[in-house]
């Protein structure tokens, strides 16, 4: 068997499947030579988060789990391309390798999935909800700091599981992976940006690839989205800037248009007892020093006895 002109590593979970189904279709659209069967093969790899589905992932160790062999297998040659949600990728790669695209952003809402209720305000008194997020975490309590939220972790289908079987009234989620999977029906309601502030890169699909790869990259130039790269760089610049990392719940929505760019961001205690947001506007050419100036104004505003607590929490 000859080798594929492109081999594309991917999670083996359902919405990693669909992302990296969307990933090949887009590239057939752009390029006749791959549209033979065997011209691009997608490689599933079980990275570290998806073997320890028992615990949180904060306590093992952060997000790099989910991406540490696939990009263990760029560096070995073994794929050429890792298709990523970009909220799970760290802030910093491993030498020699580059996010090179970015397709078109997803809508980046989280929503509310209850057995009762219509939004966050009229949940029932007293009703579960199930998340691992502290970011989630922190925004639902400073919302309703009456609400029990416990530790729900696994893949949205298993989550949606545990809905089902009443061990949890509620769970948030990110509407772009229900979409992916085709299953936004399941959604209770959407929640706004201004209630529930999504984790920074949410909704967006990135492409990691081998910095020296020059003929990977001329496949996948087409598919990148300009205003997306923007945002998520702004993104993750505050990220980086905060040193942001499972353990911190860190919230930002960066928006583009024409060639502007506004950000908005949030950084809170993981119980709802502090919050700070910032917001900032300026030329999207600046997309990466907005983001780390915002980054800092958080900082300034939160102050170092916020992140003793947080330290502590
Ligand atoms: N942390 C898991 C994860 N990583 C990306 C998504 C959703 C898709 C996306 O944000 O692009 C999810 C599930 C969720 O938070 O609902």
């Amino acid at each position: 068997m000859t080798q594929a002109r492109l081999r594309i590593g991917t999670r083996g979970s359902p919405l990693a499947l669909a992302q990296a189904h969307e990933l090949r279709d887009r590239l057939r659209a752009a390029h006749d030579e791959l549209r033979e069967p065997d011209a691009i093969e997608i490689r599933i790899i079980r990275t570290t988060g998806d073997k320890v589905q028992d615990r949180p992932l904060a306590e093992i160790g952060g997000k790099g789990l989910f991406t540490k062999e696939i990009e263990e297998a760029l560096i070995d040659r073994q794929i050429d391309a890792a298709v990523h949600s970009m909220k799970d990728v760290e802030t910093h790669l491993p030498p020699g390798l580059e996010i090179s695209t970015l397709l078109e952003r997803e809508d980046p809402r989280d929503v509310l999935i209850a057995r009762a209720g219509t939004s966050l305000a009229s949940l029932p008194e007293g009703t579960v909800v199930g998340s691992a997020s502290l970011r989630r975490k922190a925004q639902i309590l400073l919302h309703r700091p009456d609400l029990p939220v416990v530790n729900l972790r696994g893949n949205v289908g298993t989550r949606l599981q545990k809905l089902t079987e009443g061990k949890i009234g509620a769970t948030l989620l990110a509407l772009a992976g229900l979409k992916r999977l085709g299953m936004q029906d399941r959604a209770t309601a959407l929640l706004s940006t201004d209630e529930m502030l999504p984790a920074p890169g949410q909704g967006a699909i990135g492409i990691e690839i081998r910095a020296e790869d020059a003929a990977t990259r001329r496949w996948l130039a087409p598919l990148d989205h300009r205003a997306t790269r923007i945002a998520v760089t702004a993104e993750r610049a505050l990220l980086a800037t905060l040193d942001g990392s499972c353990r911190t719940p860190i919230a930002a929505l960066a928006e583009a248009g024409g060639d502007r760019l506004s950000l908005r961001a949030l950084i809170a205690l993981p119980d709802g007892s502090d919050h700070h947001r910032a917001t900032i506007e300026g030329p999207a050419a600046e997309a990466e020093a907005l983001g780390r100036e915002a980054g800092r104004a958080l900082k300034a505003k939160a102050g170092p006895s916020f992140f003793a607590r947080l330290q502590g929490a």
